[in-house]
């Protein structure tokens, strides 16, 4: 939440030409204090859904103490679901009617699970590009990971993403590239977002498109992009919402998948996340799943409470400090009406009036 100016000590000032939120005290006193209602479109698979709705519920609630949020969830059609995921939905999803009447300040995006080359081919693509038709003229901001990020640079700026010769996969060092745009201000101008895609949309092609840059790792590629207003969507390639225990589980169903013969190779660590005796402990593991395999035996467990102990967090902090800046911005601008975007007075083309 901002400072507001109530003496004239010179600090107020520097801090404000050093970018700092700063109120006077005639715009604090007029302010209208509201709870801000966020939507999240929820589009994992089935077997993360749940795990989707903690990660995105705890960055928004842990990020800002002060200020109350109400989260909605809610998903489209298209995405193949289980009958168990068909009444989770039905009990406690909002239907997208019901969002768009009610209106929304801020919109998060899951990623998602694909089955086609194309994502235009995909059941999904025509209700998730509805979603985005509305939500680009009636909410504030939308935050876009991974695959909503790269659904939504195609539908916007016509722009596809490339599939990567391997996976990337694994906790990566980042840093930020524009210290001064307010998302990443007072952040950490170093630290890491776990990544795990076949599919990159390159720096080259979204500064082309008049996209900002602002968050950059040298091996993984873009995390944090906005478009080119500033603020209205935010992109990430990244997964800053996931939890500790997140590569592990896709690297468990890796091994399942070999196991099955699903897959030929056997899957390789995600890059800087297991240490070196997780390592030495998944190496023996490997060697016994692949005699298991060759003699048609049982899969024994994976030794994962061994493994969870060792496991680091090193990017929940930052994910944190972009939401809190995110949502600190969306405040500001958003309407008093939640149905309306802007405040009067609010250039649509440049919210944040950088
Ligand atoms: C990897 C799996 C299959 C693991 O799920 P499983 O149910 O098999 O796990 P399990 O070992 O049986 O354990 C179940 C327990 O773990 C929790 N759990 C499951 N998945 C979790 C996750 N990802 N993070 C944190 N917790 C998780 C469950 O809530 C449950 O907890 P409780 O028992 O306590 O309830 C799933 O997480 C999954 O499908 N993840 C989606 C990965 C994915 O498709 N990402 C796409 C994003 S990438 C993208 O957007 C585009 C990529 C591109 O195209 O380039
Ligand atoms: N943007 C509004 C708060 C949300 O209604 C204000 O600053 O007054």
């Amino acid at each position: 939440m901002p400072l507001v100016a109530h003496t004239d000590l010179p600090t107020f000032q520097r801090l404000h030409e050093e970018g700092e939120e700063i109120l006077t005290p005639e715009r604090a006193s007029h302010q209208c204090i509201r709870e801000l209602h966020i939507g999240l479109l929820n589009i994992m698979p089935d077997a993360a859904m749940e795990a989707t709705e903690r990660q995105f519920f705890r960055l928004v609630g842990a990020c800002n103490q002060i200020a109350q949020f109400h989260v909605h969830p809610f998903t489209i059609d298209g995405l193949e679901r289980n009958s168990a995921a068909r009444v989770h939905i039905q009990r406690y999803y909002e239907s997208f009617e019901q969002i768009k009447r009610d209106g929304l300040d801020a919109l998060i995006i899951s990623g998602a699970n694909v089955t086609h080359d194309h994502l235009q081919d995909e059941a999904f693509w025509q209700p998730l590009t509805e979603v985005f038709e509305w939500a680009k003229r009636n909410v504030t901001s939308i935050l876009c990971s991974c695959l909503a990020t790269h659904a939504l640079i195609q539908s916007c700026y016509g722009v596809e993403r490339t599939r990567l010769p391997e996976k990337r996969w694994g906790v990566f060092s980042h840093k930020v590239v524009d210290r001064q745009h307010p998302l990443i201000a007072e952040i950490n101008t170093r630290f890491d977002v776990p990544h795990s895609r076949f599919n990159e949309v390159f720096r080259a092609d979204m500064e082309k498109h008049g996209l900002r840059v602002l968050v950059v790792s040298d091996e993984a590629g873009v995390h944090l992009a906005v478009s080119p207003d500033g603020f209205r969507i935010v992109f990430f390639q990244g997964h800053p919402e996931y939890d500790d225990i997140s590569l592990l589980k896709e690297y468990k169903r890796e091994v399942l998948r070999y196991y099955n013969d699903e897959r030929d190779d056997y899957p390789p660590f995600p890059d800087h996340y297991f240490d070196a005796g997780v390592q030495k402990l998944l190496a023996d593991y490997a060697g016994r799943v692949i005699l298991a395999k060759a003699k048609g035996r049982p899969l024994e467990p994976m030794p994962e409470a061994q493994i969870v102990p060792h496991l680091d967090i090193t990017w929940r902090d930052s994910a944190k400090a972009v939401f809190n800046n995110w949502l600190g911005k969306v405040y500001q601008i958003t309407n008093e009406d939640r149905r309306l975007p802007f405040m009067d007075g609010i250039d649509p083309e440049n919210p944040l009036g950088l």
